[in-house]
C-alpha cells in the first residue's frame, strides 16, 4: 500500500485490519471469548502499527494497545502529527458470535485538531472516513433516538431520554455508536463516566467532515493529543439536536 493522501490512508488501514479481524473471528471461534479479544486486540495493533511506521515514518502514534510507557511517551505531546487508533473498539461485542457492532479506528490529529479518519465496521461490510465523509440524514421532527453504552450508560441518561422524549438504544463501540448517528439509526451517542481519546478520535474527524455536532456533554470542545488521554464524556448529534441536548443534560446536572 502507497498512499499519499491522509484521508485514504486512514480509510484503507481501518478496512484492512477490519479484514484481519474478520479472518481473526473466523479462526478462533467463539468458545474462548477472552482468547479471541486477546488475539483481535494484538492482530489489528500489530498491523496497523507497521503499516504506519512503513508510510509515516516521521509520524507518532497514540493507540490504546500500546504499552503505558509507550502512551505516556511525551515526545507526541511536541509532535505535528500523531495517529490516534484503537485498534478493536467494542472489544466485548467482537467475541460475542452474530455481533457487528465493533470497529477499528483510526485518525490522524494534526496541530491541534484531527484532520483525518475512519471507522471500519467490518462485520456491517462498510469503513466511514473523512475522504467520502457520509451524507448526514435529514432530522425528522418526532424521531428521536439515543445511542447509549450496553454495558456502561451514564446514570443521567434515562432520565435525559424522557425529558427530550428520546428512546434509547443500546449499542456496543463508541465507533459504532456515532456511525449509527451518521447513517441514520439513530439520532444521537451520549456517554458520560469514562471514555480515553481513541474511543472517539476516528468517528468523531468523520462526524466533524460530516457536519454532525460533537463535543463534551457541557459543549466543551473535544481535544486531542492530551497528556492524560483520558476523555470521560461525549455528546454526538445530528446538528438540529445538539441544543435541545446540551440543554437538557445541563438540567440535569444543576
Ligand atoms: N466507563 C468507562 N471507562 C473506561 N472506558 C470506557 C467506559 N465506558 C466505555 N468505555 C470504552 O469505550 C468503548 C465503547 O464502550 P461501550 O461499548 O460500552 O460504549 C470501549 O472501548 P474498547 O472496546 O476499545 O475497550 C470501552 O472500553
Ligand atoms: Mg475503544
Amino acid at each position: 500500500m502507497t498512499f499519499r493522501d491522509d484521508h485514504a490512508l486512514a480509510a484503507g488501514l481501518a478496512s484492512e485490519a477490519g479484514e484481519r479481524l474478520l479472518a481473526v473471528r473466523a479462526r478462533e471461534g467463539f468458545a474462548d471469548a477472552a482468547a479471541l479479544r486477546a488475539a483481535g486486540d494484538r492482530e489489528s495493533h500489530v498491523f496497523l502499527m507497521a503499516a504506519l511506521a512503513r508510510l509515516r515514518p516521521s509520524d507518532r502514534v497514540l493507540s490504546e494497545e500500546a504499552t503505558r510507557e509507550e502512551r505516556l511517551d511525551p515526545r507526541r505531546l511536541e509532535a505535528d502529527r500523531v495517529w490516534i487508533i484503537d485498534p478493536l473498539d467494542g472489544t466485548r461485542e467482537f467475541s460475542e458470535e452474530g455481533r457487528s457492532d465493533w470497529a477499528v479506528h483510526v485518525a490522524l490529529w494534526e496541530g491541534g485538531a484531527l484532520s483525518a479518519g475512519a471507522v471500519a465496521l467490518p462485520a456491517q461490510g462498510r469503513t466511514l472516513n473523512t475522504a467520502e465523509p457520509p451524507k448526514l440524514p435529514a432530522y425528522q421532527d418526532g424521531r428521536f433516538r439515543i445511542a447509549v453504552s450496553r454495558t456502561r450508560p451514564p446514570e443521567f441518561v434515562r432520565n435525559l431520554a424522557d425529558l427530550v422524549g428520546a428512546e434509547l438504544v443500546p449499542i456496543g463501540s463508541a465507533g459504532a455508536k456515532i456511525s449509527a448517528v451518521l447513517t441514520g439509526e439513530v439520532e444521537a451517542y451520549v456517554h458520560a463516566g469514562g471514555q480515553y481519546e481513541w474511543d472517539s478520535a476516528a468517528p468523531v474527524a468523520v462526524a466533524q467532515a460530516a457536519g454532525a455536532h460533537a463535543s463534551r456533554i457541557d459543549g466543551a470542545a473535544l481535544t486531542y493529543n492530551q497528556a492524560d488521554p483520558s476523555l470521560p464524556d461525549i455528546l454526538v448529534s445530528l446538528p438540529e439536536l445538539a441544543t435541545t441536548l446540551l440543554a437538557g443534560i445541563r438540567d440535569l446536572h444543576r
